[in-house]
């Protein structure tokens, strides 16, 4: 199995990432408060994204990621193998996720004296808390809703990636930086835009129970949270997602195009 893409997507996940966390931590206040944690955990879960990706493009199409210049799959392989992907690195993310989630919503601020100790003190407590409280399956609260978080609209990021490059590029040539980066940041837009709905019931699910509420389910979560906040409430944090999502994504793909032309 070619290992190069789940190198390169470990590098350029963690490259977009760096150029990401103020904007993931703004919606949540607090900037940089906890920067090594994601950037090791993007590491692990962006190589099996991109690793998985490739390597089930290779299973449907035949073609390693050097032919698929001259031989462009088809978008529904695409969408296939980028769902593919995107099913399997939900459950390497989920428990980071959930991680980075419950510290960021922890605004106390930084132990005073005096002043009551955070409930986590950083990742690493916070994940053996979680785990003496609620058992190795409290680690992968609101995986469920991550998991169909992910696996269409990473589907709809690869295609939304191939698409713009293909349709900017000659024949047979590889993509310029340009338009690299132009489809990466539009492949983010694209699919942080379908995420947003699934990812504002996600993060619900993820805090369920320490705020008080509890969900019976992901159904569950968007019922009581529409007839609460009405419909508006899929649309949370829609703008700053793709605020987010130009840089980060224009970044990644140029870094995991780069590596791999460099390796091949
Ligand atoms: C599918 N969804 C839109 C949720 C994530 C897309 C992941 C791409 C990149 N690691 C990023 O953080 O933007």
């Amino acid at each position: 199995m070619p290992v190069e893409e789940f190198v390169a997507g470990w590098i350029s996940g963690a490259v977009g990432l760096v150029l990401g966390h103020p904007f993931d931590t703004v919606k949540l206040l607090g900037f940089f408060k906890g920067m090594s944690f994601p950037v090791a955990s993007i590491a692990v879960v962006n190589s099996v994204l991109f690793g998985v990706y490739s390597n089930a493009l290779l299973l449907l199409t035949a073609t390693s990621h050097q032919e698929r210049r001259a031989q462009p799959p088809s978008y529904m392989h695409i969408f296939l193998a980028g769902c593919t992907g995107g099913f399997l690195q939900a459950y390497f993310l989920a428990p980071f996720d959930l991680i980075k989630v419950r510290l960021q919503n922890q605004t106390e601020p930084r132990a005073q004296p005096g002043s009551p100790r955070p409930r986590y003190q950083g990742p690493m407590h916070c994940a053996a808390s979680i785990f003496q409280e609620e058992g190795p399956r409290g680690l992968f609260r609101g995986a469920w809703a991550l998991t169909l978080r992910d696996t269409p609209t990473l589907g709809i990021y690869f295609i939304t990636y191939e698409g713009l490059c293909h349709q900017y590029t000659p024949e047979g040539q590889n993509p310029s930086s340009a338009t690299v980066l132009v489809a990466g940041g539009f492949a983010g837009i694209a699919s942080w835009v379908t995420a947003t709905p699934l990812d504002v019931i996600k993060s619900r699910m993820q805090m369920d129970g320490l705020r008080g509420k509890v969900y019976r389910g992901v159904l569950d979560c968007m019922v009581s949270s529409v007839r609460q906040e009405g419909v508006g409430v899929f649309l949370r944090g829609l703008t700053i997602n793709s605020a987010r999502a130009f840089p980060v994504n224009a970044v990644t793909f140029l870094s995991y195009e780069y590596l791999l032309r460099w390796w091949g």
